[in-house]
């Protein structure tokens, strides 16, 4: 049974989930598509109680299940973000625009004291201020205490050391949405495998969620307008969190598809190094917008071959994040390949950036990862997945960009699809 009377406010003693009232009808599909088992588990029906004290009314959508929602407004709903680099603070002043309580958790005791403070991250886009409802922890406990959701936002390479730490302090069915695009180097792993092993393995399934999408941190930090996609098995949950999200400077689309979602925001941080790289060595935009176009039909083919879906890859996630990130300025992959092109090796690069740009790792996960899926040899596999493939051997400093583009332009003719 699902207790829910119109606008009435149920109260429990303070340990339940929460839920915000912006869409009533999806508030209630929500819950009871994906949530009422979970919630049913963890929360006994005597722990309600209505707000004036008398026994809540009843109605019974579902049988078996006793689900009393409190409907609260945005302040009273707190939502844990897990990383405080360029991305987690762009994320909590999204949601802390919309009046959401965001509670940042950090290891850097000095960003805890600025943000707390000055409602600035003195490490990262420090000249932008975040709004009053945002504060910063490092206290994983603290952070996660009756959390409502959780963002992930960190470098992929250390989220399952961070996520393996704080997963028992994440409450039961609170949904985890990612934000981090790559793969794992040590597992080859995707972010949705690694959620899996860490946050919704057999013994606690957490509805899993993506974003991704063109979105530089410092032009959301600008309130500049933005496009995303969520991208989750349920469109219920994932348009509970577009409707968490969105506003006037930030447009959120849904999907289920998020293998595509998830393919195309790891592949493309290489394509995005290779098209850097072809600037920094001054080739000309022919050659940059075919290097684009072929980078993003190796990706969609990828995607496909995993489950994916030539639309989404064609998407925000897709086509739209790959050209943001090989022609925008702001990227830090884009810079890296720059810098490539113009002769500075990775490890001069590396030591004067200080944010993560993810393709470096996934480059070298990629040569080690595709052709053993596709089962075959590197060789081989580099006749189908030529730029995918050649980038880390030049990061590794075993091929020169030139050396790189040369083998591009020599391979033989072939249908383009
Ligand atoms: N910056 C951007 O414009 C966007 C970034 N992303 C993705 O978000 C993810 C995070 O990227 P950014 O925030 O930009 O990175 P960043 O380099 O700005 O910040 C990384 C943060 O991770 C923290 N960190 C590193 N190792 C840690 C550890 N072992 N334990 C705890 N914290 C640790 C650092 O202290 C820093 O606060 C990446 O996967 C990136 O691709 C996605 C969309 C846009
Ligand atoms: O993914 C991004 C924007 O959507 C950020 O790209 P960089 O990591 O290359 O800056």
């Amino acid at each position: 049974m699902l207790t829910f009377a119109g606008s009435t406010v149920f109260l429990d003693n303070n340990k339940t989930r929460t839920f915000f009232k912006t869409d009533l009808s999806l508030i209630l599909n929500t819950v009871v598509c994906n949530r009422c088992r979970l919630l049913q588990k963890q929360f006994s029906a005597r722990n309600w109680i209505r707000e004036d004290g008398k026994q809540a009314r009843e109605v019974t959508p579902q049988p078996n299940f006793v689900v009393f929602l409190k409907l609260e407004t945005p302040s009273n709903v707190k939502i844990t973000v897990i990383g405080g680099g360029s991305f987690g603070t762009a994320m909590s002043k999204v949601f802390g625009m919309k009046g959401y309580q965001v509670c940042l958790l950090v290891r850097d005791p000095n960003i805890v004291a600025g943000i707390n403070q000055d409602r600035r991250n003195p490490k990262y886009l420090r000249e932008f201020t975040l709004p009053d409802s945002v504060c910063a922890t490092s206290d994983v406990e603290s952070a996660l205490e009756d959390t409502q959701l959780v963002v992930h936002a960190l470098p992929v390479q250390v989220s399952r050391e961070v996520l393996e730490k704080v997963s028992p302090f994440i409450p039961t069915a609170v949904p985890v949405l990612s934000t981090s695009k790559g793969l794992e180097v040590t597992s080859h792993k995707f972010m949705f495998e690694l959620l899996q092993e860490t946050v919704s393995n057999s013994g606690n399934k957490r509805p899993l969620a993506f974003l991704s999408g063109p979105s530089f941190a410092k032009e959301i930090m600008q309130e500049l307008p933005t496009a995303v996609v969520v991208a989750c098995e349920s469109l219920e949950t994932a348009s509970l969190i577009a409707n968490m999200l969105s506003s006037s400077i930030f447009k959120v689309f849904t999907t289920t598809d998020f293998i595509g979602v998830e393919v195309a925001g790891a592949l493309k941080n290489i394509i995005a190094i290779a098209a850097g790289m072809a600037e920094g060595m001054g080739l000309g935009m022919n050659a940059i917008a075919g290097l684009v176009t072929r980078g993003c039909s190796e990706m969609r083919r990828v995607a496909e071959f995993l489950g994916g879906s030539s639309v989404t890859l064609s998407g925000l996630s897709g086509v739209g994040d790959t050209f943001l990130t090989c022609f925008g300025p702001l990227s830090r992959n884009r810079t890296v390949g720059y810098r490539l092109g113009k002769g500075e090796t990775l490890s001069e690069i590396l030591k004067t950036s200080q944010e993560v740009a993810e393709g470096v790792a996934t480059a070298k996960a990629v040569v080690e990862w595709l052709p053993a899926v596709l089962n075959t040899t590197y060789t081989r596999a580099l006749v189908r997945f030529p730029i995918l493939l050649s980038v880390a051997p030049i990061l590794e400093g075993r091929l020169t960009p030139e050396e790189g583009m040369q083998q591009l332009m020599s391979m033989p003719p072939t249908v383009e699809d």
